[in-house]
């Protein structure tokens, strides 16, 4: 595991001093990210110098945009998965709104003062610093000034066009699970806490773990999803129904029900976490409740033959 520094005005910025760089927002740590963390990890290892990824506390789209944005992981996730990617060290960013306002140049200059690193790493068509008007071309020209090269790589594409963040939470939006596991490099994660339903599915003989999950981390659209579940570190195959239940929408407040299969405990207030595996179908509205019972149970079934 990287060590983990905030850059702030105590961080010892002679630790950038011949480093190799990584620089960006990574949220999902997705191939296209792995590929680029691997080049500034390359290149330090050429060097004899440290490996950084530079990243922010905060994604700035949470900034700018806070009420469309569906992230891939929560900030915390994220530098934690950034800490196991195989680079050394992690440095963060603060990004308050004082250091998002900062035009490139002073971007830079406060975030390396006199320690340019040897070199940093970045896709094309990067952008950063206030109003995104620093390009990769910005930071290439400041690295000549400053003795570290720069480098803007292709983006990496799988199945025909770049992988990026935007394209795997379209696919999650979609329902798509499986082909942005692919991009990802893992299945699609979330994590909520388990509050208590109205009682009906176990009235209809399966029972449920009902789950809040924060606006901003429901990447995934509405249907039914094979999933794993894990629960106090086991590992639970499980049905999942994301989004308001269509039967009850009138009185239902829940977002995300997942039936356990061979799980039987009491888990009301535990954080779990969703691993989505498999598309399964459309959430509906049932006229009759048993017909309800009898697609669950066929869903309960797939799950039990497929995972
Ligand atoms: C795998 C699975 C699929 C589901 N599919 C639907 C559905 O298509 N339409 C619907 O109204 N509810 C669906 N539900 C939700 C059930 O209606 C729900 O489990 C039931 O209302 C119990 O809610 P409670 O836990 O709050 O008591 C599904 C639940 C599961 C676990
Ligand atoms: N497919 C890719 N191949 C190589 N580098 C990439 C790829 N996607 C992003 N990068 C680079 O990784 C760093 C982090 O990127 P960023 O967080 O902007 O990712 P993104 O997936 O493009 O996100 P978004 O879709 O939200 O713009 C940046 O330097 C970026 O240019």
């Amino acid at each position: 595991m990287a060590e983990i520094f905030n850059v702030d005005e105590s961080f010892d910025r002679n630790r950038f001093d011949g480093a190799c760089c990584a620089f960006g927002v990574f949220d999902g740590v997705h191939k296209g990210h792995q590929a680029l963390l691997s080049c500034a990890i390359e290149d330090a290892a050429k060097r004899g110098s440290a490996s950084f990824v530079l990243t922010f506390d905060t994604d700035p789209d949470e900034m700018f945009r806070p009420n469309e944005l569906k992230k891939l992981m929560t900030n915390g996730d994220r530098i934690q998965a950034l800490a196991a990617s195989g680079v050394d060290f992690v440095a963060v960013l603060p990004f308050t709104r004082e250091f998002a306002s900062l035009p490139p140049e002073q971007f830079l200059a406060w975030t390396f003062g006199e320690h340019a690193p040897a070199s940093i790493h970045v896709g094309c068509g990067f952008r950063f610093g206030a109003r995104a008007k620093g390009t990769d071309e910005t930071l290439a020209a400041w690295g000549s000034r400053n003795m570290c090269d720069v480098t803007a790589h292709e983006l990496l594409c799988l199945e025909g066009a770049p992988v990026s963040a935007t394209r795997i939470r379209g696919l999650l939006s979609e329902g798509a699970v499986e082909e942005a596991a692919r991009l990802l490099g893992k299945p699609w994660k979330v994590r909520g806490t388990v509050v208590s339903g109205r009682g009906e599915g176990a009235q209809m003989g399966i029972r449920t773990a009902n789950l809040r999950i924060p606006d901003n981390l429901r990447s995934i659209g509405d249907g039914v999803y094979a999933a794993y579940v894990i629960v106090d570190g086991k590992r639970y195959k499980a049905a999942v129904n994301m989004g308001v239940a269509a039967t009850f929408a009138d009185r239902t407040t829940s977002n995300c029900e997942a039936h356990l299969l061979d799980f039987d405990g009491d888990i009301y207030g535990h954080e779990i976490e969703l691993e989505f595996i498999a598309w399964l179908r459309p959430m509906r509205a049932f006229d009759d409740v048993d017909e309800l019972i009898a697609a669950i149970m066929s869903n309960i079934e797939w799950v039990r033959e497929h995972l």
